[in-house]
């Protein structure tokens, strides 16, 4: 049976999160899964994933900045993965930009993970649609109208490729789809974009979410929501972007234990 919101933050269980990703925001991913109440364990040493493979309740793939250990521990991961029915996130940093990310990416989808991410533009260069985006930032001409109307439609014919997998494609506003069923989230703040690691985190906060027993949906919307409302407090409160920063990591923290904190939630369903 789905589980509500209610039941899903505050965690009722401590998960513990495999995370392979990148080393510009590793402890910013460690934290916000440690404030969200649950463990991080940072390891892609690929002769300990037998054993890391038993304990882990999710895992994160984050293909961040790619080296090529980074890669073949991204990939064997993704392997064990499969064959230990572990829920998987899957971050597509930079997708597309180079061919080794777009190849990587592509074998890492193949597997079906619970949940794929990434930027509006990065999901964009994922179905096939053009994008002026440079680097591992969205662009803000993928955030028009048309546009995320183009990308949910081509994300939903992914879908029947992929009828397991969830699909987030992220920005100003955030889409989510999976199988027929497409969602469109509007909470946040610019300043979301101008700090390194918010979609990182996200993919933490989603992690943690399937790893303490949420559905892949609910753990991708509701880890939006979250994040993005943690977000527009910490920017009423601060002035400055590394203050931002902070206070946002801090909300991470605080958030669950304001009950009405979902009655913020925009939400809708995107036809
Ligand atoms: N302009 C904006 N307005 C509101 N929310 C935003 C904005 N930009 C980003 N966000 C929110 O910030 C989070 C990260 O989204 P973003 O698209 O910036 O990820 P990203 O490009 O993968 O980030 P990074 O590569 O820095 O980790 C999402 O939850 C998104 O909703
Ligand atoms: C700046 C940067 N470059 C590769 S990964 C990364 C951090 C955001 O994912
Ligand atoms: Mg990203």
């Amino acid at each position: 049976m789905t589980k509500k919101l209610a039941e899903i933050i505050p965690l009722n269980n401590v998960p513990l999160i495999h995370c392979i990703t990148n080393d510009i925001t590793l402890e910013t991913l460690a934290n916000t899964i440690l404030y969200l109440g649950g463990k991080p364990i940072m390891s892609s040493d690929v002769r300990e994933f037998a054993d890391l493979f038993k304990t882990t309740d999710a895992l994160l793939l984050n293909m961040g900045r790619l080296t090529v250990n980074h890669e073949a521990s991204l990939r064997e991961a993704s392997h064990f993965a499969v064959i230990s029915h572990k829920p998987v996130v899957v971050d597509l940093v930079g997708y597309g930009m180079t061919e080794q990310r777009r190849k990587l990416g592509d074998e890492l989808i193949n597997h079906q993970p619970t949940i794929v991410k990434g930027n509006i533009s990065e999901m964009r260069r994922l179905v096939g649609l053009p994008t002026i985006a440079k680097g591992i930032d969205g662009d803000v001409s993928d955030q028009s109208d048309f546009a995320l109307q183009e990308l949910n439609h081509a994300l939903k014919e992914l879908c029947k490729r992929c009828p397991k997998t969830v699909f987030v494609a992220t920005g100003r506003r955030d889409i989510v789809v999976q199988g027929e069923r497409s969602a469109l989230l509007c909470n946040g703040v610019a300043a979301l974009d101008r700090f390194v690691g918010t979609g990182d985190m996200l993919g933490a906060i989603m992690a943690t979410l399937i790893g303490a027993g949420a559905a892949a949906w609910e753990a991708s919307s509701i880890a939006i929501s979250y994040l993005n409302i943690a977000g527009e407090i910490a920017d009423n409160q601060t002035h400055g972007l590394e203050n931002f920063r902070q206070e946002m990591l801090n909300q991470i923290s605080l958030l669950q234990k304001q009950s009405g904190w979902s009655k913020n939630i925009h939400s809708s369903t995107f036809n």
